[in-house]
This record gives structure tokens, sequence and C-alpha cells, in this order.
């Protein structure tokens, strides 16, 4: 029998950049905060076996209480989260079930993944151990030092813009993570700790609508998105 797949959710930010009273995974997108759409996204995946939902220490309360009212049956534990993501994603896998082998890392505030763009990259991770999200980048992207000055220029047919989901056998995230504890090294994703083991990461093409909601200008995006894109999904 295949192993079951567990998605941990964080969802502990304080989201500083959107300069808002309410950490913006709490913000109100449509009928619903920003988090439970999300959380219904993997809710609704038939592949998805559980949730484990990371949230700040003073959330857990209102998070267990979304839990029930939007029947989020999949969500098995709400966590406190830690002072970085990396902190956050580490208690997260730390409480996946037993008999967990493959493992889904999303961020909170992307409510837009494709449904067939998860379940691309998990089946990408099946054959391969690691797999994420991304897409090209449109921009030229520069090298640039603290004087503000340009230091080279990478050919942008290499360039991929980095997103969640990113899915990996359970044993390599866990010992990546390990090891990046052990050697106090902090990443911006998860991909990070696993290309530091050695291991090749594929990534897997999706779009430009899954955004991490990040500034203020990202709300009236994520509302135009919600309104005309994500029905269609
Ligand atoms: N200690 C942390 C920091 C971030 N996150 C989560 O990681 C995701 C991506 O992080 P980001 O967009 O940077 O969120 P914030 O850290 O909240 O934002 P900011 O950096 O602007 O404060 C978010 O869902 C965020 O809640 C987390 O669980 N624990
Ligand atoms: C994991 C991530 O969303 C991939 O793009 C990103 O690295 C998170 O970075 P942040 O600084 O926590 O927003």
């Amino acid at each position: 029998m295949m192993g079951k797949l567990g998605v941990v959710i964080v969802a502990a930010g304080r989201g500083s950049r959107m300069r808002t009273a309410e950490s913006k995974q709490y913000l109100q997108l449509g009928q619903k905060p920003i988090l439970v759409h999300t959380l219904q996204l993997f809710q609704n995946i038939h592949e998805v076996d559980e949730i484990i939902l990371v949230v700040g220490e003073a959330d857990v309360d209102r998070c267990r209480g979304y839990v029930q009212s939007y029947a989020l049956t999949k969500v098995t534990s709400v966590q406190a989260g830690g002072a970085e993501r990396q902190d956050s994603v580490k208690k997260g896998i730390d409480a996946l079930e037993a008999g967990t082998e493959w493992v889904l890392v999303h961020d909170g505030v992307r409510p837009f993944a494709a449904t067939e763009h998860v379940i691309a990259c998990y089946r990408k991770a099946q054959e391969t151990d690691a797999a994420v999200l991304a897409v090209p980048v449109k921009d030229t992207i520069k090298i640039v030092n603290e004087a503000k000055q340009i230091q080279s220029t990478p050919d942008r047919r290499s360039l991929w813009a980095i997103q969640t989901p990113q899915a990996f056998r359970l044993s390599v995230l866990r010992e990546a993570h390990e090891r990046a504890e052990a050697e106090a090294f902090i990443g911006t994703d998860d991909s990070m700790l696993v290309e530091r083991l050695g291991i090749t990461v594929q990534v897997v093409e999706g779009d430009y609508y899954n955004i991490k909601i990040t500034t203020r200008e990202d709300l009236p995006w994520a509302a135009w998105i919600l309104e005309h894109v994500r029905g269609e999904r």
C-alpha cells in the first residue's frame, strides 16, 4: 500500500511586509480569511490524507475554531510555530502521523495553487523524492551589490521563481531539517535544505496565479484571481 500524504501548511508569520494590524493570513478575501481558502484547497484534494496547520501561538484557538466551523476534517493538528518559517515547518513535520511517507509543505498565504499543479508536484516527488512548483521569471534579474551596482546578469533562461507546494519524501525532508539545524543554516524555502544534502530537486512548472500574498498591492490582485480564476480550477 502507498504511504500516506501529509500536508504542512505554515501560517505562523507576522506579515510585517503587509503592514496591517491583523496578520495577513487572517485578512478577509471574499467571504473567508485567506488561510481558510488555502486550507480548503488541500481539504478538497482527494490524495491528501492529513493536514497539519502551523500558526502563531496566540492564534491556535482561533484556528481550531476554523477547523470546526469550516469542517476541515483533514486537519489533524494545529501547532504553534517558531521564530523562522523553517522552524514552523519543522514543527509541522514533527506532528505528522506515523505512516506518512510523503509531505507537501505549503505557505498559508498561497491560496491559489491549482489542484492539477499540486498533484503534478506530488507525482514528480514520488518519482524523484523532491519536487517544487515554479514559474520561469519574466523580468531580467541582476545580481546587485550593497552600493546598488550591478555585478552580473544571470541568463534568464535558467531562472525560475520558486513557489509552494514543495513535495518531498518525508524521510528526506526530515534529514534536511536535521542537517540544517545541526549546521545552524537557515534557508528561505525547504528545497534549499534538501539541495544541501546533494539531492536533486525537480522543478514542476505551475502558473503565475499561485501568488504569495506578501504586500498590500497583492490584495486587489488576489481579489481579482479569486473572482476570475479560482472558480475555474
Ligand atoms: N516564523 C514563521 C514565518 C513565516 N511563516 C509562514 O510562511 C509563509 C511564507 O512567509 P511570508 O510570506 O514571509 O510570511 P510572513 O513571515 O508572515 O511575512 P513577512 O516576512 O512580511 O513578515 C507564510 O504563510 C507565513 O505565515 C511561518 O509559518 N512561521
Ligand atoms: C517558500 C517560498 O514561498 C518560496 O518562494 C518563499 O521562499 C518564502 O519566503 P518568505 O520570505 O518566507 O516569504
